[in-house]
């Protein structure tokens, strides 16, 4: 059974891409038995997981009946770290591979010297804590001052899958640009104080969704609401049903419950975060498109000079951080304590070290700006 009030380790995440592998049956991978996370594969080093969206592009929109048991696979991975001597080997190897952002700050940033910074930031597991109850992802005040001093200096996002509105009362900063819905809702800064670019963003690419995506919630609310922890957060371009708090038993029944639903709007997907299932429209349109929508409306689409930064801790993450590989620009930096696939560069470990990197690169902006100064 999960404890509610649990904040569950980031080690579930690679779990869960193992698991997910295994159901997809990739080569690395033998099967996990359900109902025993001791028998979930563990991959050696050299072998992560393929990314969980695997899963979803395998089942199609809908994972359909006979998948039930991959996707609750999915969702059952939930025990706690296991601390072998492989996994520290894993660990060190991909700490190799993408080293701390604090650890090589002055090497990334030397490289950043005369080109301009965009910054995009993530909310939830990276600006705020993970928590039970997805209301209280209350951001830290000295997070929200390194946030804010950022924004002096470089054109700073967040990019997140809450509703737009929900996400600026968690932030409340009006100078930065808000890319809502996993990127489906972007708009520019309200306040003018720094101008950058196109400020008057408006950015709704799953726009005639909205009644559809207003049905749904209802009907969800609905069919779970017997179900103890289970809860549906309405982000008005996408759905997520968390079930952090609900005994694992349960998610078996809520996942066909979800399920059920969804077989009746072929237009509508299903991918899955930490502990939630979220529903979104069809289109093609993520994280990534986010933000190179907003590059293009800072001006900086065909820019040589530009270092955009994302930092992120979630599979809708990868997105974004596949731009920014495919663009040969700035780089990805994946907020994990443990190993996981992932196309940043980079790493942290937690906020804390995020909130650390904002602050050094604050520093950094102004001491380049003194030595102007005094020449
Ligand atoms: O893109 P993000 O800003 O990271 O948003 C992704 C989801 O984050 C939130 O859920 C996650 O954080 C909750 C609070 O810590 C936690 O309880 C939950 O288990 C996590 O999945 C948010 O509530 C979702 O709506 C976002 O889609």
């Amino acid at each position: 059974m999960t404890n509610p009030s649990a904040v569950v380790s980031d080690a579930q995440s690679a779990i869960t891409m193992a698991i997910t592998a295994a159901v997809n049956t990739s080569s690395h991978y033998s099967p996990s038995v359900p109902n025993s996370p001791c028998n979930i594969t563990m991959f050696s080093r050299n072998k992560f997981p393929k990314s969980i969206e695997t899963a979803v592009s395998a089942t199609g929109n809908h994972p359909g009946l006979g998948k039930n048991i991959a996707w609750v696979d999915v969702m059952r991975a939930s025990s706690p770290t296991r601390n072998s001597s492989e996994d520290s080997e894993n660990k060190k190897h991909w700490i190799m591979k993408h080293p701390s952002a604090l650890g090589v700050f002055e090497e990334i940033m030397s490289a950043a010297k005369m080109k301009q910074i965009v910054i995009f930031l993530d909310y939830d597991g990276t600006l705020s804590p993970i928590v039970a109850n997805p209301d209280q992802a209350y951001m830290d005040p000295k997070m929200r001052e390194a946030v804010k001093n950022v924004a002096k200096y470089f054109p700073t996002a967040i990019v997140s899958g809450r509703c737009r509105a929900k996400v600026y009362n968690f932030v409340r900063l009006s100078e930065l640009y808000y890319a809502g819905s996993h990127g489906m809702d972007i708009k520019g800064p309200s306040s003018r104080k720094h101008q950058k670019g196109n400020q008057n963003v408006l950015c709704q690419p799953a726009k005639e969704f909205l009644p559809m995506m207003a049905e749904v919630y209802e009907i969800l609310m609905e069919k779970i609401k017997d179900i103890d922890g289970a809860n549906v957060e309405n982000n008005k371009f996408c759905l997520s049903v968390h079930y952090r708090c609900v005994d694992e038993h349960s998610w078996s029944d809520l996942f066909k419950r979800v399920e059920s639903v969804l077989n009746d709007y072929p237009n509508l997907k299903l991918t899955q975060g930490r502990m939630v299932l979220e529903i979104r429209p069809t289109i093609k349109w993520d994280k990534g498109n986010a933000i190179e929508f907003l590059l293009e409306s800072l001006g900086y689409a065909n820019s040589k000079d530009i270092v955009p930064i994302y930092i992120g801790d979630d599979r809708t993450d990868e997105d974004a951080f596949k731009v920014l590989r495919k663009r040969g620009q700035g780089f990805g930096i994946l907020v994990s304590k443990t190993p996981k696939e992932t196309e940043a560069v980079y790493s942290l470990q937690e906020p804390f070290e995020v909130m650390h990197f904002l602050q050094r690169l604050v520093s950094w902006k102004r001491s380049i700006l003194r030595s102007y100064q005094q020449l």
